[in-house]
């Protein structure tokens, strides 16, 4: 039987979706562009032509339309918090000792690499984006919403309607970066120095038009405000955000011993450069919630993780 014009739209919104999904966050697409194109600019044409059936999370509604004149200030309920650095194994033994003397018992750390992007926000009420926001201060950060949006890794809605707010890093693939430079170069442009200085000029963009060209993408690895979710340590937290529909970075590791921590470390300072984002290091937490709330934080950090910094990689080519 041929399908009404509202079945036509829902069917080709969730078909888009699911596709930009695999695409997008998973790295891993189902279909190549021009199919998608071709059933993006129908669905384009269906909804123009019968806007009663547009719908806020169609896949139509990330492209930036918005010129703002600035940002509005959003204040973070759940303040960003930012990490203690570390430049040697011999720091990373010690950060374990006092780990170890304050819960009296030793802990297993879960290895992430530390995404060389900018921290963002993001909100959900009843399982729809509500709020992007960026770090700012860790209390005070910026409304990017609209451009938030626009960057294709970022559900619109998620697997579950519920009331969320996670944290993560928006950054540039190193691809992007090099040829956005070239780009820019051809025209005139300044260029940026490096893909974390691009992401950040492109998530604050106030045309979001623009945002929406600059190909960003994500890593969430914080669940702040867990909402209905059950979770008792960071492993678990990042396969929920998995589960979710965010985009979350695969090279994490569970690790028993500092031993193991500092073999993790040393694989990444060889596969570095082969990555397609550029990393500044590795963030070192506490895995199990319980203990990271039994050693709190300091003014400005967590007392259960610590972020271990390469050394700056050569200059861009
Ligand atoms: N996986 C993580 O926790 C992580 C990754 N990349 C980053 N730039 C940061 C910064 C903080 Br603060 S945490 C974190």
């Amino acid at each position: 039987m041929k399908q009404t014009v509202a079945e036509q739209i829902h069917d080709l919104q969730k078909k888009l979706t699911e596709y930009a999904y695999a695409y997008y966050v998973k790295d891993q697409p189902v279909v190549d562009d021009a199919y998608y194109d071709q059933l993006y600019q129908q669905l384009v044409a269906l909804e123009t032509a019968h806007p009663e059936y547009q719908t806020s999370d169609s896949p139509t509604q990330r492209v930036g339309g918005v010129v703002r004149k600035g940002f509005e200030k959003v204040v973070h309920e759940i303040p960003l918090y930012s990490l203690n650095d570390v430049f040697s194994k011999a720091e990373i033994i010690a950060f374990d000792q006092r780990v170890q003397k304050t819960l009296g018992h030793a802990v297993s750390y879960i290895c992430e690499l530390k995404i060389d992007g900018l921290s963002i926000s993001l909100k959900y009420e009843n399982g729809r984006l509500v709020r992007g926001a960026t770090r700012g201060d860790g209390t005070i950060g910026e409304n990017i919403t609209d451009n938030s949006k626009t960057v294709k890794s970022i559900p619109l809605t998620l697997t579950e309607p519920i009331d969320i707010e996670v944290r993560g890093e928006c950054y540039m693939p190193k691809a992007s970066f090099i040829q956005l430079n070239q780009k820019r170069e051809e025209e005139g442009l300044d260029i940026f120095a490096n893909p974390r200085n691009a992401a950040a000029g492109s998530i604050r963009q106030l045309d979001s038009k623009v945002t929406a060209s600059r190909n960003l993408s994500t890593f969430l690895y914080t669940l702040a405000d867990f909402g209905p979710l059950h979770v008792t340590n960071q492993a678990e937290a990042l396969t929920h955000l998995d589960d979710l529909g965010f985009r979350t970075n695969q090279e994490r590791a569970v690790c028993s011993t500092i031993d193991d921590v500092w073999a993790y470390i040393e694989s990444f300072h060889d596969k570095r450069s082969q990555l397609p984002y550029e990393i500044d290091g590795v963030v070192i937490k506490v895995n199990d919630f319980s203990d990271q709330n039994q050693l709190g934080f300091t003014v400005k950090a967590p007392r259960w993780a610590v972020a271990y910094k390469f050394p700056p990689e050569e200059a861009q080519t």
